[in-house]
């Protein structure tokens, strides 16, 4: 089949938040013990692949709406490192189509284009998203050219692939049954309210939970990009290990009289450390003076997110059931307008929806 010809298969790779993050313990690897919780959010990358006769990966990297206008919005040059994301090995696309590669025995190649608009460094997955969805598209996109290609690429081998990519990255393959030859593109019940799911180990196991009703957050991005490990290096290892099974409960059957405290972040004082202006953003986050009826009478739910940088408010604490307007009921551009002005250095500020950690994907 001439290239031209092939179909494109794309999806729109979600980010997430920890909800919940407890450090367990230290390993010989030198990766830690976890008790966390995220949650997908709708704020996503687009991807896009298409297989191609000659061996080989074309990778094109752009951000949306366009490089110039993240820029300004973050308030830095646009070669700025808030905005580099790689094109070559290093980007975790190349690496995952890579493996696709060479678990299936294909020899053709790939031609990816990806679109950003998850921050990187934020502490929101975006790179473990991307890597995840171009293992679920080129898995699909490998069975309609071959179906013998696909023997191998079986749901537990994608989880072991994912895996190998990093901590994060089966979070973003959802809950796909155990079985061979289960359908990677059918992951997503249509309408579903949002993937949250406990893991543990480095991150990699993981129990699915299914959310009855959507909820909603601001995000705040305070442009500063962290790097993991280096967050990982300055973290402490509790006797005390708290729990993520309150968070679980609070967001799968939600009431009015959720502790605010619940959010929790081990993470947090390792990333304030080196980076204090993060403590200031969530501090400022929990100043706000916000629409009663938004946040009610509790305290504000603040939290950082993974190994930061961003932060979030959760808005859906009352137990009212949040539909798709959340995002538009009460949190009007002026609260969001106003956290912008009261963070130095300029910020990406967002409402967002849970949404399914692993979403359809769009054949054309
Ligand atoms: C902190 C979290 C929370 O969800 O997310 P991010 O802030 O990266 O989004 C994750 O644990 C990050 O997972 P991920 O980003 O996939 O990290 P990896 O590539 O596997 O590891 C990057 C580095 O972080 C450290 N690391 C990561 C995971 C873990 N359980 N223990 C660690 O010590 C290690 O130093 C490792 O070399
Ligand atoms: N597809 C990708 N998108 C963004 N960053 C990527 C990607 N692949 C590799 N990277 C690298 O991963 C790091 C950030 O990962 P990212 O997921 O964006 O942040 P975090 O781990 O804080 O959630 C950066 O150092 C970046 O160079």
């Amino acid at each position: 089949m001439s290239n031209s010809r092939r179909p494109h298969y794309r999806t729109s790779p979600p980010a997430k938040l920890n909800l919940f993050l407890e450090i367990l313990g230290r390993r010989e690897d030198g990766f830690h013990e976890l008790d966390t919780v995220m949650v997908a959010i709708d704020w996503r990358d687009e991807l896009q692949l298409q297989t191609k006769s000659e061996p080989g990966i074309t990778l094109d990297v752009d951000w949306l709406p366009s490089r110039a206008a993240v820029a300004v919005q973050l308030g830095v040059a646009s070669d700025d490192a808030l905005l580099h994301v790689p094109t070559d090995e290093s980007n975790l696309v190349y690496r995952a189509l890579n493996l696709i590669t060479q678990t299936s025995g294909y020899t053709g190649g790939w031609t990816v284009r990806l679109s950003k608009r998850i921050p990187s460094g934020a502490g929101m997955g975006g790179a473990s998203s991307d890597a995840a969805a171009a293992l679920r598209l080129a898995a699909v996109a490998l069975a309609d050219l071959d179906s013998g290609l696909a023997r191998e690429l079986t749901n537990d081998k994608l989880r072991e692939l994912a895996a190998c990519l990093g901590s994060d990255v089966p979070f973003f393959l959802g809950d796909l049954p155990s079985n061979p030859g289960g359908d990677v593109a059918a992951v997503v019940a249509a309408g579903s309210p949002g993937s949250l799911a406990r893991a543990l180990g480095r991150g990699e196991k993981l129990i699915f939970y299914q959310l009855s009703t959507p909820h909603c957050f601001i995000v705040v991005y305070p442009a500063i990009a962290l790097s993991t490990a280096a967050v990982y290096g300055r973290a402490k290892v509790t006797d005390h290990p708290r729990c993520g099974l309150d968070v679980i409960n609070a967001f799968v059957h939600p009431h009015p009289n959720i502790n605010a405290e619940i959010l929790y972040n081990a993470l947090t004082p390792p990333a304030c450390g080196l980076s204090p202006p993060i403590g200031e953003a969530i501090q400022c986050l929990r100043e706000l003076e916000r629409p009663t009826h938004l946040l009610g009478r509790h305290l504000p739910h603040c939290q950082m997110t993974g190994s930061g940088s961003a932060c979030f408010i959760w808005l859906t604490p009352d137990g009212s059931p949040a539909d798709d307007g959340c995002r538009l009921t009460g949190v009007d551009e002026a609260l969001l307008a106003t956290i912008r002005e009261r963070l130095p250095g300029g910020a990406l500020v967002q409402t967002v929806a849970t949404c399914p950690a692993a979403p359809k994907i769009h054949i054309e």
